[in-house]
């Protein structure tokens, strides 16, 4: 399946450019060249690597709360400063010591310095207001080569989850292909104001989007102290699967199968909408049968074999088993979830249909629905057979409910600082995360009503400052 790809803020843009790197490394096309990277700040995007400065699309020139890097001064690594938790902490409350207008921003968010600051309500008034500039950098999407558009974003970021709330009520007021969002929540040691955003924004995309797929960074990280250093493992792990699910059915069809995926059985098992949650787990097959010596002597003659050694059902439980227990990219109940997709990719012939039928009976029984859509695909020159299960509109996640609760601090702590929100309740657990619907904002230029991400008196100091 086809996806064009959308990265907001520093998550996002690294993201979107570990995948595009990916494609290129693997030969596999998912994109086709259709991804964008946003950003209120130019540091990330001129990091990139995989995409082209066409591709950058740097948001809030004329935002006075914007904070620009001083090109004179030494480049820094952004994702080393700007993502260091205890950093997040010793300087959530600190104002900027640089020379802007960022006295303007409220109180709480600055957690870091440049961009919009980590206040996602300044980010969506940067991209409100450069609405034109979005939609002259959306032209570059070819939408005719896609199914479908993925916005991906860290969710605690006011970037991603301003900026990206903004994209993706744009999108679906345009396009009439879904569009996805991939959202990475905030780690436990990042601080309350990040969960809060976070917390925000699951409320605002969830409803909006075909399905939100969500990345956990707390259950990937290898050191919970420092979760920035493992950011780019966990951006492969992501990169990994979302190659191995829109990448399913996309690959050279030279291998025919009965039970090859079709890119429909993706849209299908997404279109239940809310949270979405992919595991993936790997085994090293028979490598005198598939590997590159067996090829070799195949394509010169030289041996009768055909290569397709059925691997055994027992092995593709067990495969399986594994990606549901413990390699969700968000941990939760798995009988919670709605529909369910399994792919097992590997070498041509490998996947016995009783080691296919005894993984989908597995699957029914451990997720507990029927819904279980299931597919194979065909990957030459490799070694390796690997399921991915896609788990649909679950709804119980504990990480989403722990995020509510802190979220529920930091909006406290606000509000005793700040004097009482005017906003309603705006915190929930994932079953209503999943089940609101979505208003259509009755004004173009305001933030949409589930998207209100200050109380009243921060809001409206932003405001003026934006009319200045
Ligand atoms: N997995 C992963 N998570 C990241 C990465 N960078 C940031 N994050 C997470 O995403 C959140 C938002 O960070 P950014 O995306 O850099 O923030 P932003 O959207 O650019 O906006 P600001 O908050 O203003 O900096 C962080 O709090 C982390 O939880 C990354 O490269 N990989």
């Amino acid at each position: 399946m086809k996806v064009a790809l959308l990265g907001v803020g520093g998550c996002g843009t690294r993201l979107v450019d570990q995948f595009v790197r990916t494609e290129q490394r693997t030969g596999r096309s998912v994109t086709n060249g259709n991804v964008l990277a946003f950003h209120t700040e130019s540091q990330p995007l001129s990091q990139t690597t995989a995409l082209s400065t066409d591709q950058h699309i740097l948001l809030g020139d004329t935002h006075p709360a914007v904070l620009r890097r001083d090109t004179n001064s030494p480049a820094t690594d952004a994702q080393n400063s700007s993502h260091d938790p205890k950093r997040h902490s010793e300087t959530s409350t600190t104002t900027s010591q640089h020379s802007t207008s960022s006295n303007s921003r409220p109180r709480g968010y600055d957690i870091n310095e440049y961009g919009v600051g980590g206040d996602p309500d300044v980010g969506a008034q940067v991209a409100k207001a450069d609405r034109p500039e979005i939609r002259r950098a959306l032209d570059k999407i070819d939408e005719t080569e896609v199914a479908a558009t993925m916005i991906v974003a860290g969710l605690g970021g006011g970037t991603g989850a301003g900026v990206g709330s903004v994209l993706l009520e744009e999108l679906t007021d345009i396009y009439e292909t879904e569009v996805y969002t991939l959202g990475v929540l905030p780690a436990d040691t990042e601080s309350d104001q990040r969960a809060l955003t976070a917390a925000r924004g699951l409320r605002t995309l969830v409803p909006r989007a075909a399905s939100t797929l969500l990345v956990d960074n707390d259950s990937w990280s290898r050191d919970r102290d420092a979760v920035a250093d493992c950011y780019q493992s966990i951006n492969q792990m992501t990169v990994d699967r979302l190659l191995s699910v829109f990448g399913a059915g996309e690959a050279n069809a030279t291998f025919e199968s009965e039970l090859r995926i079709d890119p429909a059985d993706i849209s299908r098992t997404l279109a239940v909408g809310g949270v979405t949650t992919v595991g993936r787990a790997t085994i090293e097959i028979d490598s005198n049968a598939h590997g590159l010596l067996a090829r070799i002597l195949r394509l010169l003659g030289r041996s009768q074999s055909s290569g397709s050694t059925p691997v055994d059902a027992s092995k593709i439980k067990t495969l399986i088993s594994r990606a549901v227990q413990s390699k969700l990219t968000l941990p939760c109940e798995i009988t919670s979830a709605d529909r369910v997709l399994l792919i097992l990719s590997g070498p041509p012939d490998t996947i016995s249909r009783k080691g296919f039928e005894t993984g989908r009976y597995l699957l029914e029984e451990e997720t507990q629905t029927v819904e279980v859509l299931a597919g194979d695909e065909p990957i030459q020159n490799t070694t390796e057979l690997t399921a991915t299960v896609v788990l649909a509109n679950v709804t119980s996640v504990p990480q989403i409910d722990e995020l509510q609760r802190r979220a529920v601090t930091a909006e406290d702590a606000v509000t005793t600082t700040s004097g009482p929100s005017t906003t309603t309740e705006q915190t929930t657990t994932t079953d209503e995360v999943n089940s609101q619907t979505v208003e259509p904002s009755a004004d173009e230029d305001s933030i949409p009503t589930e998207f209100d991400f200050t109380n009243a008196e921060t809001t409206s100091e932003t405001s003026d400052s934006t009319e200045q």
